[in-house]
């Protein structure tokens, strides 16, 4: 293939109870072009035109070189073509996206399937597996680590589900709310995690009806509050009002899931805006170009 085009889909991880264990494929894209050069370019329109870098420090050529590297291959100089509308640093994956874009285009350009390796090397670059898997596979995921690395079940998310993205303009780096988590937890909120998030998946997957109780979350939400306290505002009210809400991946995004597309009435809403989104159950597509 002398060029790849590749589409990948934002994703949300944690769904309130399965923290880096749950993600989902959603319906909003970046798509990236890679092909062959006489120098390296980079161009960017979209989320971060201006400024992620443009040079071999862009996340979707060091992916793309990384993958290149354990297949064996070298696409030498490329022009790297992205056209971005996943938000940057606001809880939808864009990391991963970016991370899971680069590895698919040195799969493509190698002429190679994706395959566990590509998501083990996706989510050893990203530091979990949630979002990456989403990204990859599409639909829902669950992921975990063993001695094999990373791996990931795909499972089919109920067809009646819908998901409204909440959308903050400020933004949040993981690494950062990922250091306001503590060290330990109670036994008792561990206990609540695991019941709930094998709920979720059954909520998810067969009985949204469930989905309140579902995505409670003790692991993660609640010690994030201090980076983002109107997202959590948000949370809490919609669920005071039975809507399935939760921070989606590391924030600050609103995510609320329920099988009803409007949002209850009466809400403030200021300083968010409201992303209706689909489901992607196809994950991520790479073509020639
Ligand atoms: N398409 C992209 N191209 C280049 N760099 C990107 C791209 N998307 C994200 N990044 C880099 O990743 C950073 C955002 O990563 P971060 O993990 O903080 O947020 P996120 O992935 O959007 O959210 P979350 O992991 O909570 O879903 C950006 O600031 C940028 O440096
Ligand atoms: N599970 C991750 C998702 C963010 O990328 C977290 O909550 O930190």
């Amino acid at each position: 293939m002398s060029g790849v085009r590749v589409r990948v889909p934002a994703s949300t991880a944690n769904l309130g109870s399965g923290f880096d264990a749950l993600g989902m494929a959603l319906g909003r894209h970046d798509e990236v072009v890679v092909r062959p050069a006489l120098a390296t370019a980079v161009h960017v329109t979209g989320e971060g035109a201006g400024e992620v870098a443009l040079d071999e420090r862009h996340l979707v050529l060091r992916a793309l070189r990384a993958a290149a590297a354990k297949l064996g291959t070298d696409p030498g100089p490329v022009e790297l073509i992205c056209a971005n509308t996943i938000p940057h640093a606001r809880g939808l994956g864009s990391s991963a996206a970016a991370i899971v874009a680069g590895i698919a285009a040195a799969y493509g350009l190698a002429g190679k399937r994706l395959d566990e390796d590509a998501l083990h090397l996706a989510a050893e670059f990203e530091g979990h597996a949630d979002n990456v898997a989403a990204s990859l596979l599409g639909g829902l995921v669950v992921a975990w680590h063993d001695d094999g690395g990373f791996r990931a079940a795909r499972l089919e998310p109920h067809p009646d589900l819908r998901v409204t993205a909440i959308v903050p303009a400020e933004r949040s780096d993981t690494h950062v709310t990922r250091g306001l988590l503590p060290e330990t937890v109670p036994h008792a909120d561990a206990a609540f995690a695991a019941g709930r998030a094998a709920l979720a998946v059954h909520a998810l997957t067969a009985a949204p009806e469930l989905l309140l109780a579902a995505t409670a979350d003790r692991l993660h939400q609640d010690y994030r509050e201090s980076a983002y306290p109107a997202t959590l505002r948000l949370v809490r009210e919609l669920r005071a009002l039975g809507v399935a809400a939760v921070v989606s991946g590391a924030g600050p995004t609103v995510l609320a899931l329920s099988t009803e597309q409007d949002l209850p009435d009466g809400l403030d809403l200021r300083g968010f805006t409201a992303w209706p989104l689909d489901v992607d159950r196809s994950g991520v597509v790479v073509e020639g170009a």
